[in-house]
């Protein structure tokens, strides 16, 4: 996505996202876990593999184990052992000689190829084999899922239910993880009163912590929620300094527009320092980033989805970034739009929009409807973002627009 036109005094959304990529660090603390506890975390190194998996050539059926080259001359073999999964054969089985074999069986030196025992006739110690065999049926071969010494999974790799299993495979039971981010979330408004509580004349209830802190959580960092703050520049500074002491990064939504109770952006200023704010993008222009003492800093407009697209669009790249986790990836196409759009030019557009595929087999997008800040709604229809540039105007039903796929975190 590159953007130009961005209206006067409004950074462009790229150099928004590449400022603050820039002036984030990933956590240097690691600890070491049993791969049970170690769900969700961010890999702090390289897994190779310190063994073949499976380990040893091993039967898939349960059957008969041979050598095909004894197969060649006669339809039958004599039975001389059993190989059992935890119990191998430790003979050799000559020519004109089988095994008797079970599914995860080591497979008896000297055999190659196993017959399913639904393919055999036993008549006491006389196998007799019913179909004509290839050689190597049925085995599964030491190493065919994973290679001693194979790269299995990369520093920077979150790990998922899966890789567990396939550490445990492995026969590793430790891994060294980088420590989960510590993120604060603060909802600032007089306004706002949790649910289940009585609303007064002018109030409202807060959504974006209950979002945030779900989405937050959907990126396996630990939440400390600060509740709701009321719009006191003391009240919020107080917060701030406590957010800020307990958090890597310290996300806050609301009052950081122009208003005379929107105290964020000066308490940043005064507590730490404001690497930008003003995004040409729409919704989200007011969204700030900085630093504290200690501490990484978001500034989200409290209009829900203004909060929901900046924190998806900006916080999270850098929050992925602090966790040492890989970047993020957004997939993008380009499709007809089956509404028309209404935009003004100066800043880039992440309306909402719902993908689909139409009696033609062809991608279209059409758009949720209106697309108010405040019309949460307008979120939770959509499947895609329909991103349009800052120079473009309105979009008239049939042209081409490009759109962002949401991910797991929407
Ligand atoms: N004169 C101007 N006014 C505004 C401008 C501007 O450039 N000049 N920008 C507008 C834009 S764009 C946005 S976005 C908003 C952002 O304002 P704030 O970040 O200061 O947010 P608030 O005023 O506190 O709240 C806005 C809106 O959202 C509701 N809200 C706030 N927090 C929550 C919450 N946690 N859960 C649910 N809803 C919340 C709040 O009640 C307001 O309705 O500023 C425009 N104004
Ligand atoms: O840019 Mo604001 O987020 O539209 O309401």
């Amino acid at each position: 996505m590159s953007d130009c036109c961005s209206a006067p005094g409004l950074l462009p959304f790229e150099q928004a996202l590449a400022n603050m990529l820039a002036q984030v660090s990933p956590v240097t603390e690691t600890l070491t876990l049993s791969i049970e506890q170690a769900l969700n975390y961010v890999l702090a190194q390289e897994i190779t593999s310190p063994l073949n998996v499976p380990p040893h050539d091993n039967s898939a059926m349960d059957g008969y184990a041979f050598a095909i080259n004894s197969l060649a001359a006669n339809k039958t073999l004599r039975l001389v052992g059993r190989s059992m999964a935890g119990a191998p054969f430790q003979g050799i089985c000559q020519p004109g000689e089988c095994i008797r074999i079970m599914t995860g069986a080591k497979m008896p030196t000297c055999c190659d190829s196993v017959e399913m025992q639904e393919n055999v006739s036993a008549d006491g110690e006389i196998i007799t084999f019913l179909v004509d065999k290839i050689f190597g049926s049925h085995v599964r071969q030491a190493g065919e899922d994973i290679k001693l010494g194979q790269q299995v999974l990369q520093s920077g790799h979150k790990l998922t239910a899966v890789d567990i299993g396939v550490l445990a495979s492995l026969g590793v039971a430790e891994v060294k993880v980088y420590r989960k981010l510590k993120v604060a979330l603060i909802a600032t408004g007089d306004e706002l009163k949790r649910p289940g509580q009585a609303l007064q004349v002018g109030d409202i209830y807060e959504s974006n912590s209950f979002v945030l802190a779900a989405m937050l959580q959907k990126l396996d960092v630990d939440v400390i929620d600060f509740g709701i703050i009321e719009d006191d520049f003391q009240a919020i500074k107080s917060a701030f300094i406590s957010a800020d002491k307990q958090a890597d990064a310290v996300i806050s939504t609301g009052g950081v527009s122009v208003g005379e109770a929107d105290y964020t952006k000066t308490v940043l200023d005064e507590l730490g320092e404001i690497g930008f704010w003003k995004i040409a993008m729409k919704p989200g222009k007011p969204f700030a980033f900085g630093k504290l003492a200690n501490s990484i800093f978001f500034g989200l407009p409290g209009n829900p989805v203004s909060a929901l697209v900046t924190f998806h669009q900006l916080a999270l790249p850098a929050l992925t970034k602090m966790q040492n986790a890989q970047p993020l990836k957004r997939t993008h196409l380009r499709v007809k739009c089956s509404s028309d759009l209404r935009k003004s030019p100066g800043r880039m557009d992440f309306q909402r929009g719902i993908l689909s595929v139409n009696s033609q087999g062809e991608n279209v997008v059409s758009s949720t409807g209106a697309q108010g800040s405040g019309i949460l709604s307008s979120l939770a229809k959509a499947n895609c973002y329909i991103i349009l540039p800052s120079a473009q105007g309105k979009v008239q039903a049939g042209e081409m627009v490009q759109v962002q796929l949401f991910d797991q975190f929407l």
